[in-house]
């Protein structure tokens, strides 16, 4: 299964040359990512960080970029979770504009008590399930 988050290109994301800057798709992917613990586990970022004070930072993420991406693209980001530890989880993710693929990022991020500034086990409710595979839940 895959979660689909869909972007668009605004204008504060591309630079002079007319393309994205490469920190923006971070931002992006980071937006994908709220909409997937809100929508795809149930969790929202505010429940999250300001209720629980846990967070989920990101500690590896390795992106190669495939092609460029204008203002007014809409970039569909596919998120996959090839494994789910105690307190970590892998995710990768595919962006394509229609049928052309932009970027694909593999990241690692970690379940974080904000306060104490260490990871901890998932709670039991925001535990990602692994999820590979082409079947797509499109973000609301
Ligand atoms: C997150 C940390 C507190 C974890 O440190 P520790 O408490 O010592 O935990 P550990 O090192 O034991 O690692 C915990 C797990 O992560 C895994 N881990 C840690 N580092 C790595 C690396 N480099 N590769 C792969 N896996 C890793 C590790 O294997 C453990 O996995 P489990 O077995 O599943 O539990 C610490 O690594 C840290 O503070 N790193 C910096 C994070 C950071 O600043 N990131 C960049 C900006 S923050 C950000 O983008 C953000 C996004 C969203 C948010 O909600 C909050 C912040």
């Amino acid at each position: 299964m895959t979660f689909i988050s869909t972007q668009l290109v605004r204008f504060a994301h591309v630079d002079a040359a007319g393309i994205v800057f490469y920190p923006r798709y971070f931002e992006m992917l980071n937006a994908a990512v709220e909409d997937y613990f809100a929508q795809g586990i149930g969790v929202d970022f505010a429940e999250m960080h300001i209720r629980r004070g846990l967070g989920v930072p990101t500690v590896t993420i390795q992106t190669t970029f495939f092609s460029p991406s204008k203002l007014g693209d809409l970039l569909d980001f596919r998120l996959s979770v090839p494994r789910v530890g105690r307190s970590s989880m892998e995710l990768v993710a595919e962006v394509l504009c229609g049928d052309e693929r932009r970027l694909e990022a593999t990241a690692t991020l970690v379940c974080m008590d904000l306060e104490a500034g260490r990871s901890v086990a998932w709670p039991d409710d925001m535990r990602p399930k692994p999820m590979t595979g082409e079947h797509a839940v499109a973000a609301a």
